[in-house]
């Protein structure tokens, strides 16, 4: 080992003591239950939801509860107990309400001071005792370690514990503590979150997803088409843009664009009032009780026409820059036929409706109107020099991948491009063919650069971002082509249908999961693929576990547009030492009514895996990494203390 690294090294372990208590300490840890994985995925902007899973960790809090208090408490204590930890301030403040005099209170302070301390104890078992500490309220560190770490003799210090807890509460202290306290449990159910993608469009709140997310002790991310969307559109891709801000319109979502990320609508707007009128294929698609107002919902609708128009220009001349991209049947402005208000597509002539083509020239349909190209320059720069945007692309970019290998499993939005008989689908790019694990790899190449060149627009890493959306072979949309023209123009419902890679049928199959495991270097008898992406349809009976376990979908529905399709509220995976639990939540409302109600949304697990032997550290990611570093504080000790 190069002996300047290990000089470096040897700064940090200046003695031989501190070499060694590390080297003890990492070869304890590798010893320890591997700990708890939580997997997500198609947020979709739904904050509110996401919230409730991290905070219940898929009811992990909930079960740590019955295993310690199931004797001794009813089941409505339990539930008020699990709601004060998923939400603390506001459940203190209830009960605070609630209470006719303090030493109601005080017996209540002590009463979930106990229990608290009790449930971090049994939920911190498995980690070291610096773990934990690092998980404490900062400010109590000290008084919750000489709370938890009580001897077994305890009839001698109990008056001393009392004395402690008495003090917190009459310093008015007691608040903040259960808080921190509710925080450090929820931190500890959950070692390692996953986001197997979609965090942005159709929910209102994916800013502050991103935010929780920046947040979070430890996260990782696999991009979804609809997050590449975004990135896309800061990278430089101007149809990716106008794709962002079409599907925020559509949706009643045009805050996140203007209010949140603070990027100016109202030259789009002025191009839209001149040139659109109402239009019921483009009024927005979710609207509440306050929301819109007549006039703004007029704007929406006119906004929204004025920028999908804008997007099925550009696409029109990346179609023809790239005609590897195989997408020529898309350049539908070019097949429209204006005069006589139809269309043909794939060799069918249909009429076409709710007609809004006032800024097409017939005779060159994908010229962008002068006052187009400002438009979207201008929205491009507004979008470029968004700070807070900034931010949250920049973390997408170092905590995301396009797939991601981990602990024997394969994490991946969308699909790997298959054809019929299961071979992995080719993709010549610039005279180079790639297919499956390669393919992937290029994608991803191209898109750090595109990201890497926001001033770039036009160059191929930026195309292939788009690509990425919507393409044929990308691994994150995964159906031959979308149909978004057709739904917004043509009445024909048997046009919208967008067919899917044959993945989407051959994954039931196990024998087809193991090959795709194989072309990722990952052994095919213990790992398992991770999907999200595609909606399940637990109503129509449809199985997310699938190809005998070897295959997990876990789409299942966060976005309330998507829930009367699933029939219910969304999937979340564990897989904690001792296997997998996939568990079903039902549909989440608001946090008011699991406060008013002490309800949890109820949620079904199903077992995914079971392992035969408690699974350790040792076995996983985690574990790999911790031996690398016993290996050189080894070396380091020989090179330094041994000699
Ligand atoms: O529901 P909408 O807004 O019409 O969007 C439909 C579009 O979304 C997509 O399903 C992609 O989004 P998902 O990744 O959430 O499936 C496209 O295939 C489809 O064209
Ligand atoms: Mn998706």
């Amino acid at each position: 080992m190069n002996s300047k690294y290990l000089d470096l090294l040897a700064q940090k372990y200046d003695s031989e003591e501190k070499v060694v208590t590390e080297i003890i300490n990492l070869k304890a840890i590798l010893n320890l239950p591997k700990g708890t994985e939580h997997f997500v995925s198609d947020l979709h902007g739904e904050y509110q939801a996401f919230q409730h899973v991290l905070r219940n960790g898929s009811g992990k809090v909930k079960e740590k509860i019955a295993d310690l208090f199931e004797e001794e408490l009813s089941a409505e204590e339990m539930n008020e107990f699990a709601t004060l930890v998923y939400y603390p301030e506001e459940k203190i403040k209830l009960i605070k309400n609630a209470f006719d005099n303090d030493q109601e209170l005080e017996h209540w302070y002590i009463q979930m001071i106990d229990r608290m301390l009790k449930l971090i104890s049994y939920a911190s078992s498995k980690y070291t005792r610096s773990k934990l500490r690092k998980a404490l309220p900062d400010p109590f560190v000290y008084v919750v370690e000489e709370l938890l770490y009580k001897t077994e003799d305890f009839t001698n210090k109990e008056p001393y514990y009392n004395k402690i807890v008495q003090q917190i509460i009459s310093l008015g202290q007691a608040d903040k503590l259960i808080i921190g306290l509710s925080y450090t449990t929820q931190r500890l159910v959950v070692d390692h979150l996953h986001v197997v993608g979609d965090i942005y469009d159709r929910g209102p709140e994916p800013d502050k997803i991103m935010e929780t997310l920046i947040n979070y002790h430890s996260v990782d991310i696999q991009w979804g088409n609809h997050d590449v969307l975004w990135i896309g559109a800061f990278a430089g891709s101007k149809v990716c843009l106008a794709n962002i801000i079409r599907i925020c319109a559509r949706y009643n979502n045009l805050e996140i664009i203007e209010d949140v990320y603070g990027i100016n609508l109202r030259p789009l707007l002025n191009l839209a009032e001149k040139y659109y009128e109402d239009n019921p294929a483009f009024r927005p698609k979710i609207e509440t009780e306050d929301k819109p107002s007549a006039l703004e919902r007029e704007q929406i609708t006119k906004i929204h026409q004025a920028i999908a128009i804008i997007q099925f220009k550009l696409e029109s001349s990346i179609i023809k820059r790239r005609p590897y991209f195989n997408m020529s049947e898309r350049l539908l402005l070019e097949k429209m036929d204006q005069d006589n208000h139809k269309i043909t597509i794939h060799g069918k002539t249909y009429p076409l409706e709710n007609t809004s083509f006032q800024a097409v020239d017939p005779d060159a349909p994908d010229q962008l109107l002068e006052e187009e190209e400002q438009v979207i320059e201008k929205l491009l720069f507004s979008v470029q020099h968004s700070e807070k945007l900034a931010r949250h692309m920049k973390f997408l970019m170092k905590k995301g991948s396009l797939y991601l290998k981990y602990n024997g499993n394969l994490l991946i939005h969308g699909c790997i491009p298959l054809d019929e008989e299961g071979n992995m689908e080719k993709m010549t790019i610039e005279n180079k063919t790639y297919a499956g694990r390669e393919l992937l790899d290029i994608f991803e190449h191209y898109l750090r650069q595109a990201f890497a060149h926001p001033e770039e627009t036009d160059d191929l890493a930026t195309d292939m971002v788009w690509y990425l959306w919507t393409g044929e072979y990308s691994s994150l949309f995964g159906k031959r082509e979308m149909t978004t023209f057709e739904r917004y123009f043509i009445s024909d419902k048997e046009t919208h249908k967008e067919r899917k890679n044959p993945y989407y049928h051959l994954r039931e199959n196990e024998e087809m999961c193991r090959r795709i495991l194989e072309e990722f270097d990952l052994n095919p008898d213990q790992g398992h693929i991770i999907n999200g992406h595609t909606p399940i349809k637990e109503i129509d009976g449809e199985n997310p576990i699938k190809a005998n376990g070897k295959m997990i979908v876990i789409d299942g529905g966060f976005s309330k547009a998507y829930q009367s399709t699933t029939g219910i509220a969304g999937y979340t995976l564990l897989f904690n030492s001792y296997g997998m639990q996939l568990v079903a939540h039902k549909q989440f409302n608001s946090k008011e009514e699991v406060l008013r109600n002490g309800a949890d949304v109820l949620s079904v697990k199903r077992l995914v895996d079971k392992e035969l032997e408690r699974k350790k550290v040792l076995e996983t990611n985690v574990g790999e990494e911790l031996l690398q570093e016993i290996y050189i504080l080894n070396s380091l000790m020989e090179y330094r203390y041994m000699k």
